[in-house]
């Protein structure tokens, strides 16, 4: 894979000093420009490679088309939601997170507003500061053997589950992915979310914001909880349905509610930040020092470590791309798209392509199973995308015009080499080609039923003249005495 080159970043928000300097100092310009409207986003991020963010940036479909260069979108911190990753993925642009960078700060944010809401901290410290001395209004009730449910049991799910551990507090949760033996090493029973309802003193979110976690809490959901369980949303607003959490505070069907985050932000109806029974903080389970540091300097780590080429860390949408890191990867992805270039010359006038085969056979192949079928599809599809096709928009772009793929790997028979055979169908005729790498160079070992003697090194421009075997034919064609030309069907 060619080392992506990012030669100017774009920071659209308050991202520590240390992103810009570690970028700096590796050689890409930086330019801060906070609180951009879209339409001034859209304007500037033409210019730029790279693009980072956090939450406040709203990267559309039509920022991101907008960007003709844009190669990479980094978000200094987790949720990824407000970057449209599809849209990013069609046009071959990574999308990269420092997931890890914020988990302590988000988890002690949330076990602050579990205390603040059992003891009624924030409403007491208004009422002081408005110059009252009011015990009774204020009295609050032990989190010592009460029920949490953990709604989402990955970062922050687990660091909150065993601070709130320490204060006696039973956990329960809820996660479609950690195992359950996983979660109760670290103390939490698993169970399905009807049985998670109705047992919780208290409910905390920790999903990502998704088709499948908008509305987890909604009037249904509600009705089966206790009366008076007391929620935190510290993860996206909408977990927790707005509307839903009102009703449910106003029937006292909820006790209070802790909330970090809302649908909009800041938000413009304020029903929910101004109930007496909701404490609420502007987003801010990221914002600590040591957060902000941490993810600041992440994201400009993991951008400076790809361009090296080194490796590529907390990409959401490249798989693909991870595994091409390796210096064994590169002569074995040039092989993958020589071949896919060659198939795609000779089946020039069959399209469109309807079936690629793809079979790797020996142990060196056995590393490259996870990117050749990429490669072979740049190969195959990069002059008629109209697009920029790279490791990250190929297999969709392949899937969308409705290509089937198929890859598989055969163990070594013996033979030293790897191979890698690809079959193409188009328009109900079958091109073959396979390929190897010698001595660190691409070689095509066959062309649909021509096996050459000497490997055809797949560098430079080739030229492939189709003929039946006649030395005369070829010998006029090369330009050389016929003693000195051999034939055979692909020359
Ligand atoms: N308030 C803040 O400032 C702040 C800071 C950091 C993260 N966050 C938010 O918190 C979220 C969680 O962060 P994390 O680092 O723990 O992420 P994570 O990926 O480690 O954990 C999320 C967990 O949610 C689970 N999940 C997915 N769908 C689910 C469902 N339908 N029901 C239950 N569980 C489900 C996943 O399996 C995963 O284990 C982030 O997506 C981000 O939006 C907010
Ligand atoms: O997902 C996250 O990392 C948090 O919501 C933090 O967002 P922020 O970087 O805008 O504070």
């Amino acid at each position: 894979m060619a080392p992506i080159s990012i030669r100017a970043v774009l920071i659209s928000e308050s991202v520590d000093p240390r992103c810009r300097a570690i970028l700096e100092e590796n050689g890409i310009r930086v330019t801060e420009k906070t609180s951009m409207k879209k339409d001034e986003l859209i304007a500037e991020i033409k210019d730029y490679d790279g693009l980072v963010v956090r939450s406040a940036t709203k990267v559309t479909a039509d920022v991101i088309n907008a960007a003709n260069n844009l190669k990479i979108i980094g978000r200094a911190g987790t949720g990824v939601d407000n970057v449209d990753v599809d849209a990013a993925t069609k046009k071959g642009i990574i999308v990269m997170n420092t997931p890890s960078g914020n988990t302590i700060s988000a988890a002690e944010l949330t076990c602050a507003l579990l205390m603040s809401l059992s003891r009624n901290v924030p409403q007491a410290a208004m009422s002081m500061k408005q110059g009252n001395w009011d015990r009774k209004k204020f009295m609050g009730a032990e989190l010592f053997g009460k029920v949490l449910g953990i709604v989402g049991l990955g970062r922050i799910g687990k660091e909150v589950a065993s601070r709130m551990q320490s204060f006696g507090m039973k956990t329960i949760g809820y996660d479609p992915i950690t195992p359950p033996e996983v979660s109760a090493s670290w103390g939490v029973e698993q169970m399905s979310l009807e049985q998670l309802w109705p047992q919780c003193d208290y409910i905390t979110v920790h999903t990502p914001l998704m088709p499948s976690t908008v509305g987890l809490l909604n009037d249904e959901t509600f009705a089966k909880c206790k009366k008076g369980v007391k929620v935190v949303n510290c993860a996206r607003g909408g977990i927790i349905d707005e509307a839903a959490l009102l009703r449910a505070l106003e029937s006292g069907q909820c006790g209070g509610a802790g909330l970090d985050v809302f649908v909009e932000e800041p938000p413009k109806d304020r029903s929910l930040v101004d109930h007496p029974n909701v404490i609420s903080c502007p987003h801010l389970g990221a914002s600590t020092k040591e957060a902000q540091a941490r993810c600041g300097e992440d994201i400009a780590l993991q951008i400076v470590d790809m361009v090296k080429g080194k490796k590529l860390v907390g990409a959401v949408n490249a798989q693909v791309l991870a595994s091409t890191f390796s210096q064994e990867s590169h002569q074995l992805i040039k092989l993958g798209e020589a071949v896919g270039a060659v198939l795609r010359s000779c089946s020039a006038s069959k399209k469109p392509f309807s079936r690629v085969q793809i079979a790797t056979k020996g142990d060196c192949m056995e590393s490259c199973t996870g990117y050749m079928t990429s490669a072979v599809l740049v190969g195959l599809l990069s002059q008629d995308s109209g697009c920029c096709l790279n490791f990250i928009n190929v297999l969709n772009l392949a899937k969308d015009t409705g290509i089937m793929v198929n890859q598989a790997h055969y163990v070594s028979d013996g033979a030293a080499e790897g191979v890698c055979k690809v079959e193409l169908v188009a328009d109900g005729c079958s091109f073959k080609a396979s390929g190897s790498v010698h001595g660190g160079i691409p070689v095509l070992l066959e062309l649909s039923d021509s096996v050459y003697r000497q490997p055809v090194a797949l560098t430079g421009n080739l030229l492939f003249f189709k003929a039946s075997a006649s030395p005369q034919l070829l010998s006029s064609v090369a330009g050389l005495p016929q003693h000195k030309c051999s034939a055979s069907k692909y020359s």
